[in-house]
């Protein structure tokens, strides 16, 4: 027998879990795929399309409404000889001024032979560049601009949406699509950005538990056999989702986590343990690729205050973190920063999700401060600090955790996970 046998008793198509799977039908969200496709009808009529921009948390399904309703554009607009349909598709991640927006439009719009290259060209020349590439494309071209806050400069902004009416194109009909999550970028975008790349704003909501469970039975009919999943593992993975952020992506990868253990463990049927399992797995990756991702001070700044939180001292202000965090810096043969730098990494922390914050009010005469605690699993924070703790050494309160922690009950937690 090889080393790998294939194994089938668990998944029908694993692969309907996946990112890049794109559903055949979006539900629980007919509300904002009707304003969507209101706002394309003008396509179909062969009239200058809308300028469109979805915004709405990480994970609510903008992405994957807007392939799902330009594919059936695409298709419908097949049988009208008068429409010329063209859609760009890009994602801004990584690309963060107009420049380089505006030359990765051109090469788009270029074959291999006439790529030019992303730097060296005075920017009115790229623009230029493009104007008349659209142009010789003519039609109606849709330019979806996913994750478009990555842009930190609006001139392109402008200037899309305005190309027909600055008359910088004649031929070409554009319309824009712009896709974000963050919240503040279209409050913060200006009045004639906003004006023009918001004509039409949808707004999609997060998702409830109700909304994720549908969204889950019909992936799960997808992806496994029938009956291999146990009767709570639906209802659970949308319960975990719609109280983390309700955010279809985490619950479709919770699902997708607890059938891998059931395939490791060689289970016939996924249980609601095995998502409890998976969750705690996945939760630990979150936190780790977190934490790996702050800077030295970021660690010491943590592991002060998770030894504070071993000793019970929390919540604790800043200011009384300070001293332990200068020692510890100090340990590491570093300076300190001072506390406004190391109040920002607190907030840092807070935003990750690993420390929690409480605003106080400090009584009558008014002025509010912030008090900080660990708000996550103390051994997964632990294990992720493991260089740290290695430089600075281990603080006494961490050796008689870790001492506790390897009662039985405990250690089968940690060696789980
Ligand atoms: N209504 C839905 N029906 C079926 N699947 C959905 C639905 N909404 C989201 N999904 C699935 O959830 C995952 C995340 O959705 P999507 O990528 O569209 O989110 P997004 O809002 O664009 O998030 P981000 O802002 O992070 O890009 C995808 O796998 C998508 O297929």
């Amino acid at each position: 027998m090889g080393l790998f046998e294939r194994d089938t008793e668990v998944y029908k198509d694993r692969d309907a879990l996946r990112e890049d799977y794109q559903p055949e039908k979006l539900v629980g969200r007919d509300e904002e795929i009707q304003m969507y496709q209101a706002a394309l009808q003008p396509v179909i009529n062969s009239e200058q399309p809308n300028n469109i921009f979805l915004y709405g948390k990480t994970g609510v399904g903008k992405t994957a409404a807007t392939k799902y309703l330009l594919s059936h554009l695409e298709d419908d607009a097949e049988q009208y000889d008068d429409i010329d349909l063209n859609l760009i598709f890009l994602n801004c991640d990584g690309l963060t001024s107009s420049y380089q927006i505006a030359t990765r439009l051109v090469n788009e719009l270029r074959d291999e032979a006439n790529q030019i290259s992303t730097t060296g060209y005075p920017r009115a020349t790229v623009y230029e560049m493009l104007w008349s590439d659209l142009d010789n494309l003519g039609g109606t071209v849709i330019i979806v601009l996913d994750e478009v806050d990555h842009v930190k400069d609006d001139s392109i902004l402008y200037q899309l949406p305005r190309a027909r009416a600055n008359e910088n194109l004649t031929e070409a009909k554009i319309g824009i699509i712009g896709i974000s999550n963050d919240f503040s970028f279209r409050d913060d975008l200006s009045p004639k950005v906003k004006s023009s790349l918001c004509e039409q704003e949808i707004h999609f909501p997060a998702y409830d538990a109700s909304n994720l469970k549908q969204i889950l039975e019909q992936r799960a009919t997808v992806a496994f056999h029938e009956g291999v999943l146990s009767d709570g593992v639906i209802p659970l993975c949308a319960a975990y989702g719609a109280k983390d952020a309700g955010d279809a992506r985490q619950s479709i990868d919770l699902l997708m986590k607890a059938g891998d253990l059931a395939r490791e463990e060689d289970t016939s049927t996924v249980t609601e343990d095995q998502v409890e399992r998976g969750r705690r797995a996945l939760e630990r990756g979150r936190i780790e690729e977190g934490i790996s991702g702050l800077t030295q001070h970021g660690h010491l700044v943590l592991y002060a205050l998770l030894t504070l939180d071993l000793e019970n001292e929390t919540p604790v202000r800043s200011r009384d973190v300070r001293p332990r965090y200068t020692r510890f810096t100090r340990l590491a043969q570093r300076d300190p920063l001072v506390p406004r730098r190391m109040r920002d990494h607190l907030s840092e922390l807070a935003m990750l999700g690993i420390v929690s914050v409480t605003e106080r009010n400090e009584g009558r005469r008014g002025g509010t401060y912030r008090e900080y605690a660990i708000d996550m699993d103390l051994s997964l924070i632990i294990s992720a600090l493991d260089d740290i703790i290695t430089e600075v050494g281990v603080h006494d309160s961490l050796s008689s955790y870790l001492d506790t922690a390897n009662e039985p009950q405990i250690t089968g937690t940690l060696a789980d996970y």
